[in-house]
């Protein structure tokens, strides 16, 4: 029995973890799990999987919940909640799919109790991938990919000769405007931005895949997991969301994990690894049904998003920090109608282009970078 704490137990990878746990009931329990305000979806949750420990996003939400819950429950709230959830003492195992780089602290707490990590929040990794890498080597703890193109690739990876691979190829679908040229984007809807063609996703990550913002912290996150140069690094638009990435080696030999799109599949893959499992709630891919895969060149001036991770990436230090923590802002005001798409990579190139990157940033100092930017961003938008 592996005992799980979950981090975003009330999201769209919280729910499909929950879904994965359930399936295997002898092989996996809940211990401890967080999540932000939606008490709603969190009630059924914590009535059925029985967490010992459960955190909430702050005092408020802890003072509404805590008549609701049994006396075998304890609650705790804030960011040290999620540290004492990521660090359960009863836990084997983390599955970090909260949003946004609050789960960098937690992910860290996790790590330093020898949680093996099964990570679906890349902005932990974009924000401050040399610190959790180094931490989690140092502490013999491994960090399993849960989103889906790098969960393709570590699958690519296995069995195979590390040394002699030469790119990695991460697919993107391109997202809700994926057909519209720029002129078309302007004045897009909240509505049409989170209508995925391919995905059903939190409202945050939907609006990065239409701007493919996406795959550019993809590309970062990929740089840290797989300890891989930018350079061999690359993308490629495909439509159908069949191939989930590709791993290209020494001789031109390239291994892919295809599958219908479903996170149950890496989800499971992360909790079960090295082993697999049969996993009901999914379908055989029979690529006669798909017909066709359609593969195409990112163009960088239609989707400048991508050219902006791959240049913060490149400059390294506090420069993905920036990236990060102004996209995340621009977003959340994208989601709260006080800017347009097209704003949301304005903003975040202004922030790139002021900061003067720091080198080696210890934790202290992404933070204080992280803290700085969102400040930045909201001031310009006010
Ligand atoms: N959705 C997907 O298919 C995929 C997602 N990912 C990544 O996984 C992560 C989660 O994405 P997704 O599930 O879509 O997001 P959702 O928006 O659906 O869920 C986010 C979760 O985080 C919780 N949360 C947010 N802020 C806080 C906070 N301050 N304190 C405690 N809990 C908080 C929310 O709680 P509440 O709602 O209760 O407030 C919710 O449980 C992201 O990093 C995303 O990039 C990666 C690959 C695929
Ligand atoms: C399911 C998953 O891993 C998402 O990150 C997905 O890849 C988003 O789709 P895009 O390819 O449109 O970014
Ligand atoms: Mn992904």
């Amino acid at each position: 029995m592996k005992k799980i704490s979950l981090l975003g137990a009330t999201g769209s990878v919280g729910i499909q973890t929950l879904k994965v746990i359930r399936e295997h009931p002898d092989q996996f329990s809940v211990a401890a799990l967080a999540f932000g305000e939606n008490i709603q979806v969190a009630l059924p949750i914590i009535n059925e999987f029985k967490p010992q420990l459960v955190s909430v996003k702050n005092k408020q939400v802890a003072d509404r919940i805590r008549i609701q819950l049994d006396d075998q429950t304890r609650l705790v709230y804030g960011i040290e909640g999620m540290i004492e959830v990521s660090a359960f003492p009863e836990s084997d195992m983390l599955v970090n799919a909260v949003l946004g780089s609050v789960g960098l602290e937690p992910t860290l707490a996790a790590i330093e109790a020898g949680k093996t990590i099964g990570l679906a929040n890349k902005e932990t990794l974009v924000t401050a991938g040399h610190i959790v890498m180094k931490r989690a080597a140092d502490c013999g703890v491994r960090v399993l990919p849960i989103d889906s193109e790098h969960s393709a690739i570590f699958q690519s990876m296995q069995g195979q000769d590390r040394c002699a691979i030469s790119r990695l190829i991460i697919t993107a679908s391109g997202g809700s405007f994926r057909d519209k040229n720029r002129e078309e984007l302007i004045g897009v809807t909240i509505k049409d931005t989170l209508n995925h063609p391919n995905w059903s996703m939190g409202a945050k990550i939907t609006v990065d895949s239409a701007t493919m913002m996406n795959k550019g912290l993809e590309v970062i996150e990929a740089h840290w997991l797989f300890d891989m140069p930018y350079e061999k690094i690359d993308t490629v638009i495909h439509r159908e969301s069949i191939v989930h990435s590709l791993v290209e080696y020494a001789d031109h030999s390239v291994i892919a994990q295809l599958g219908l799109p479903s996170m149950l599949a890496p989800i499971q893959y992360a909790l079960t690894y090295p082993s697999r499992m049969e996993l009901k709630q999914t379908k055989s891919l029979n690529l006669w049904e798909i017909g066709s895969l359609h593969f195409q060149k990112v163009d960088t001036r239609r989707f400048p998003s991508v050219s902006l991770a791959y240049q913060a990436g490149k400059a390294g230090g506090s420069m993905p920090t920036v990236l990060n923590a102004a996209n995340e802002t621009a977003v959340q005001a994208f989601l709260s109608e006080k800017i347009t798409f097209l704003d949301i990579e304005r903003y975040v190139e202004t922030a790139l282009n002021r900061h003067h990157v720091i080198q080696m940033p210890d934790l202290e100092t992404i933070e204080a970078v992280d803290k700085e930017t969102r400040a930045f961003v909201k001031n310009q938008i006010n």
